[in-house]
């Protein structure tokens, strides 16, 4: 859906596409995907934005003091950890609101604390199929990029109305593309 609407950064990822692919005959593989550094920053731009998991959560095993506060977590307490709350802290994002994958050039990253972004999870108990979970995504949003034009059609809401009664991501009235083949 941003991709659709935000067609300078659709045409710059599709640039990329066809730049890696070109010496493979335009096919995308393992390793071209690889290198693909703004289909990157696209990928986790869209995961912070439109995170599927909206929480974290842990059980306290032991009484927990919160470095630099009063506060104590119990034990056995359990701990929501508001993942898209952190995704769109203005604390770390200008303008969180705005799809921006250049929020992702490893100089913008460099400026953030390294925990204020996390998709897939923290810790020992992190996401066990991000790899490939990304090399899924990255697959299919090259392939489409690579194929079709995408703009976006009247019938999508934006900016997007999420349901707040679904655990994960689903926008009301769903989204709604139109796809040009190249
Ligand atoms: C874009 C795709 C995906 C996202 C955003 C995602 C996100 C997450 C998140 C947030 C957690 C909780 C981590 C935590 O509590 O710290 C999780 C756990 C998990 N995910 Fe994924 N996931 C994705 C794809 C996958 C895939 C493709 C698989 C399997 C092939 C998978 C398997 C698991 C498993 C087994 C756990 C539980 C790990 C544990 O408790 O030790 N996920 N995922």
């Amino acid at each position: 859906m941003e991709l659709a609407l935000k067609t300078d950064i659709q045409n710059k990822l599709r640039e990329e596409i066809n730049e890696k692919t070109k010496n493979n005959n335009g096919e995308i593989t393992y390793d071209n995907l690889h290198e693909m550094t703004y289909l990157n920053q696209v990928v986790n731009e869209t995961l912070r934005m439109y995170t599927p998991g909206f929480a974290n959560i842990r059980k306290a095993s032991n009484d927990y003091k919160i470095p630099n506060s009063k506060h104590i977590i119990p034990k056995d307490s359990i701990v929501w950890i508001p993942t898209v709350g952190f995704h769109y802290d203005e604390r770390y994002w200008k303008n969180p609101q705005i799809f921006d994958p250049d929020r992702f050039t490893p100089e913008e990253i460099a400026k953030r604390p390294a925990h204020i972004f996390f998709p897939f999870g923290d810790g020992q108990r992190n996401c066990i199929g991000m790899r490939f979970g990304l090399l899924n995504v990255k697959f299919g949003v090259a392939t489409v990029i690579k194929n079709f034009k995408l703009t976006i059609d009247s019938r999508t809401i934006y900016p997007a109305k999420l349901n707040p009664k679904n655990p994960s991501i689903e926008m009301f009235g769903g989204y709604w593309i139109k796809c040009e083949k190249i």
